[in-house]
């Protein structure tokens, strides 16, 4: 038996615009065609039904392979080539790396789609291609904190073994030399030692350097001023940073700005005799012009944990250095930060594996827990909406332009949209399409497919306990298969709210209406007068069709309204042709959420 509720709007609450705006613009066009596709939820591969398979491709801790073996098929598969990474990585659902394996655009294209989570177990991603991971959807993760402290003590330990030369010192005794006089080293106490990157491990060994009674200052732009107060390091520029120096330890990422920030210009300003230690990444430094300082005794030593190339080529000169002390990349390497680093890099790969955000995303936006559940309702009504109003859309007139207002009675500042606009572009592809969109690609397939979004927040009077009233989408410049659907200014227009905790369609065109997104929808133009609902209701009823919602908005009474049924089954050919030959009604048509 069909539940029936009948409804006509409430009015809509005033609303004040803001400035708030955020554009995309691109150019080509997208087609709609009506292939509907199961629902997925945000960067959801809970989808996958059968337990995913994880590939983990370096050495791991066992805590976090455990871990991982309660969720997942685990494939341990240490020093495999490109080609059988590439091999293998169509059978995987998550990889797990850590500064070895090249995640190339290639491993991505193998792949086939299957590939939804790379996790680094460590923290420098440079050995992961995001742009591609991105344009697959596939989201990278990574364990930032757990070998923090251990890179901070090999960084130290680099130090003192090379102000003291002990790296040489030992194989000299070991050779059955006894060389006092030749390796006297320098003392620590009072030089100044400068920092470049001053983020996790750079503020540790701050920390620790400060202990043994050096100077320290920091050059990073980025970095907060009150915590390098807080530890007592000075905040200095790059030129006055690199010719004060007697020691100089790298704690930045190798990205574009960074690479060989350490070169011959810099190397030429520096004190006669500084000191270089190197545990972040190779690629900071340019190494043949460290070479040339070294051989010109600019640089008086240097300690180096990463090469550009890992492992270094045999004969590779720095190595082979004399006043050069090296270890092979073990700045992550104790025991602790190995099991820390596979916990945390473990609960990340199955968090995201289960469609959980993940907290240490590198290429989807961060959201904290507390903002995801009081947004969760929201997010599937954006992505509702999304379904809906490109459903509306006359086959060939294709999508362009939409335009996404947000009501909120709190401030502008205070409303993070990325995850509303996420869904609703994935509420706009996905059905007319074969893509898979999700959080970390919604963006990028948007600019693929040369959809111009422009985002509006307006703000209301009323409690900002909510964090929105009410979300719309307009798309411009379309044709609809459904004319009511039309604002006044031609454009598609539907509006939705969350109504104890679900998502509603509040307002279709210019007619409001009120009807939960659940299961498929109709919408009916009609001159409003006696009996149409009930004959709607009894043919619907008649094709087996169950009704779970029913409402009308109207311009006034017996003018024209539009019906809005929420049912759980598809009408047949039959059923659908009964309804258009009901005279009062304009039009209708069937869209599936
Ligand atoms: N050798 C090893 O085994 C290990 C190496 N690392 C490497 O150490 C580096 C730092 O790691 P964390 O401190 O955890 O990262 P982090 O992100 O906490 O700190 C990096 C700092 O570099 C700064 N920075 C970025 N661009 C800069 C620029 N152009 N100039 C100056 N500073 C800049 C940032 O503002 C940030 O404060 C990373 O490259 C990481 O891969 C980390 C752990 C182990
Ligand atoms: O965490 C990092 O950035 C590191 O460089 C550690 O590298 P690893 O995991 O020891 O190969």
């Amino acid at each position: 038996m069909a539940a029936f509720s009948f409804k006509v709007a409430p009015p809509l609450p005033k609303p004040t615009p803001s400035s708030f705006s955020w554009t995309l613009s691109l150019s080509s066009p997208i087609t709609p065609h009506r292939t509907a596709k199961p629902h997925k939820t945000l960067i959801v591969f809970s989808s996958l039904n059968a337990k995913p398979t994880i590939l983990v491709a370096e050495k791991l801790g066992q805590t976090g392979i455990q871990l991982l073996k309660t969720f997942a098929n685990v494939d341990c598969s240490y020093d495999m080539t490109t080609e059988d990474l590439c091999a293998k990585i169509s059978l995987c659902d998550a990889l797990i790396v850590r500064s070895a394996t090249k995640v190339t655009r290639q491993v991505f294209e193998s792949s086939g789609g299957r590939l939804k989570v790379v996790g680094r177990a460590g923290v420098g991603i440079d050995n992961v291609d995001l742009a591609a991971a991105t344009e697959h959807g596939c989201l990278v993760v990574n364990a930032p904190t757990a070998n923090t402290i251990a890179a901070a003590e090999h960084g130290i330990a680099l130090i003192t073994a090379m102000a003291r030369n002990i790296a040489q010192a030992d194989a000299s005794v070991k050779a059955g030399k006894w060389q006092r006089s030749k390796y006297v080293g320098v003392s620590l106490v009072g030089k100044t030692l400068l920092l470049m990157g001053f983020g996790k491990v750079g503020s540790e060994v701050a920390r620790r350097a400060k202990g043994l009674g050096m100077q320290v200052i920091a050059y990073d732009p980025y970095a907060p001023a009150d915590r390098a107060r807080a530890i007592g390091v000075e905040l200095v520029s790059f030129n006055e940073a690199i010719s004060t120096a007697d020691f100089i330890s790298l704690h930045m990422p190798l990205t574009p700005t960074t690479s060989k920030i350490l070169n011959d210009y810099a190397f030429s300003k520096m004190k006669k005799g500084v000191r270089i230690i190197n545990v972040a990444r190779g690629g900071v430094i340019d190494e043949e012009a460290l070479l040339r300082a070294l051989n010109s005794g600019i640089v008086a030593q240097a300690a180096l944990d990463v090469f550009t190339e890992e492992p270094p080529p045999k004969d590779n000169m720095l190595v082979l250095h004399e006043n050069v002390t090296v270890t092979p990349h073990l700045g992550a390497s104790t025991f602790e930060a190995q099991e820390g680093v596979a916990i945390e890099i473990a609960e990340a790969v199955v968090g995201a594996l289960k469609g959980e955000l993940a907290a240490t995303a590198v290429n989807a936006p961060m959201v904290p827990a507390e903002v995801l559940s009081e947004l969760a309702p929201f997010i599937l009504l954006a992505e509702k909406l999304g379904r809906l109003a490109v459903q509306l859309v006359a086959g060939g007139s294709g999508v362009q332009s939409v335009k996404i207002t947000y009501a909120s009675a709190r401030g502008p500042d205070d409303l993070d949209t990325r995850l509303l606009r996420a869904m609703i572009i994935k509420g706009l592809i996905e059905p007319i399409s074969s893509v898979f969109v999700n959080l970390v690609n919604a963006d990028f397939t948007a600019k693929q497919r040369g959809l111009k979004l422009a985002e509006e927040r307006i703000v209301l009077d009323g409690s900002p306990e909510k964090p929105l009233e009410f979300i719309q989408i307009q798309l411009a410049n379309v044709e609809s298969k459904f004319a009511g659907a039309l604002s006044d200014l031609g454009e598609i227009k539907v509006q939705g709210m969350v109504k104890e905790g679900l998502p509603h369609l509040t307002m279709v065109g210019t007619f409001g209406v009120d009807v939960s997104l659940e299961g498929s929808l109709i919408l009916c133009k009609q001159v409003d007068r006696p009996g149409i609902i009930g004959k709607v209701g009894t043919i619907l009823g008649e094709g087996n069709v169950n009704v779970n919602f029913m409402s009308v908005g109207r311009i006034a009474p017996r003018k024209q309204a539009v019906m809005t049924i929420g049912v759980d089954e598809e009408p047949d050919i039959e059923t659908v042709k009964k309804i258009g030959e009901i005279k009062a009604i304009e039009e209708f048509v069937f869209l599936k959420l």
